[in-house]
């Protein structure tokens, strides 16, 4: 069978600009431009995703992982380079991203959903399910600010576990939540992937759930691609060194 390709990633540079923090005082005195702090946080990365395989990221605290997802999200834009998801609907499930916390959870679904390029009707007709799932109760009627991380992380779950996209980028959520909900959305996790027809890239610090999930892993130090290959391939020598 032909391979085909999902993702593609060609000579990615992304930094983050913080603006040094000069009074306009200060600025006038010493005649100094305001100056914005270059920080690369991704360094000259390439790679290819085949459509159904199930990417790792691993790499120490800081080594790009979850800027690498953002960008792949379409949250962050290329310095230069670029990425090319082959017309692929994309999702990211990442703590801290994306609900409006004045809105009940059930109005979150929609506004998430939408904001998925789902359709409000298709939204409706999965919307027992997304809650079925949560299993918040009352909550869900609540406004978003008044969850408990388990509980925005199990919503969040909920809504790209039901609302299946070609891609999925999860960013370390399989590790939040109660011991029940964890088995469950792993569990979940894992039949979403079965069929073979999702591409999957995942961020953790689970080696395990790397090497039970992941087809292929990618590890990354201060921004650069290391290495790339199968679990048996790279687990061992990053465990190496990180000893
Ligand atoms: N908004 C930001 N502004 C400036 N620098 C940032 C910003 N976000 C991240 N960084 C920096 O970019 C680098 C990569 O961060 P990133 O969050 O991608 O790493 P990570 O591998 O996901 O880390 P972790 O395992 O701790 O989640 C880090 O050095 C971090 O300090």
């Amino acid at each position: 069978m032909e391979r085909e390709i999902a993702i593609e990633v060609k000579n990615l540079y992304i930094s983050y600009r913080n603006l040094q923090k000069f009074s306009i005082k200060q600025s006038l005195l010493h005649f100094k431009k305001v100056q914005a702090d270059v920080f690369q946080a991704v360094k000259d990365v390439s790679f290819e995703v085949e459509k159904g395989e199930i990417l790792g990221i691993i790499g120490k605290n800081g080594s790009g992982k979850s800027t690498m997802l953002k960008a792949l999200a379409g949250i962050f834009s290329p310095d230069t380079g670029s990425i090319d998801l082959k017309n692929h609907s994309v999702s990211l499930l990442s703590i801290g991203v994306g609900f409006e916390k004045e809105m009940s959870g059930r109005e979150n679904i929609i506004l998430s959903g939408m904001l998925l390029g789902f359709s409000e009707e298709f939204i409706r007709s999965k919307m027992d399910e997304i809650i079925e799932f949560a299993g918040l109760g009352k909550f869900i009627d609540m406004p978003v600010r008044t969850y408990s991380s388990g509980m925005y992380s199990k919503l969040a779950f909920s809504i790209t576990a039901v609302l299946e996209t070609d891609i999925m980028l999860i960013d370390e959520v399989l590790s939040v939540g109660d011991e029940k909900f964890k088995k469950k959305s792993y569990e979940k996790m894992k039949s979403l992937i079965s069929n073979r027809e999702r591409t999957v890239v995942i961020v953790s610090h689970s080696l395990d759930t790397i090497a039970d999930l992941c087809d292929k892993v990618m590890w990354m130090h201060e921004g650069k691609l290391i290495e790339i290959g199968t679990p048996d391939e790279v687990l061992p020598r990053y465990l190496e060194f990180m000893k």
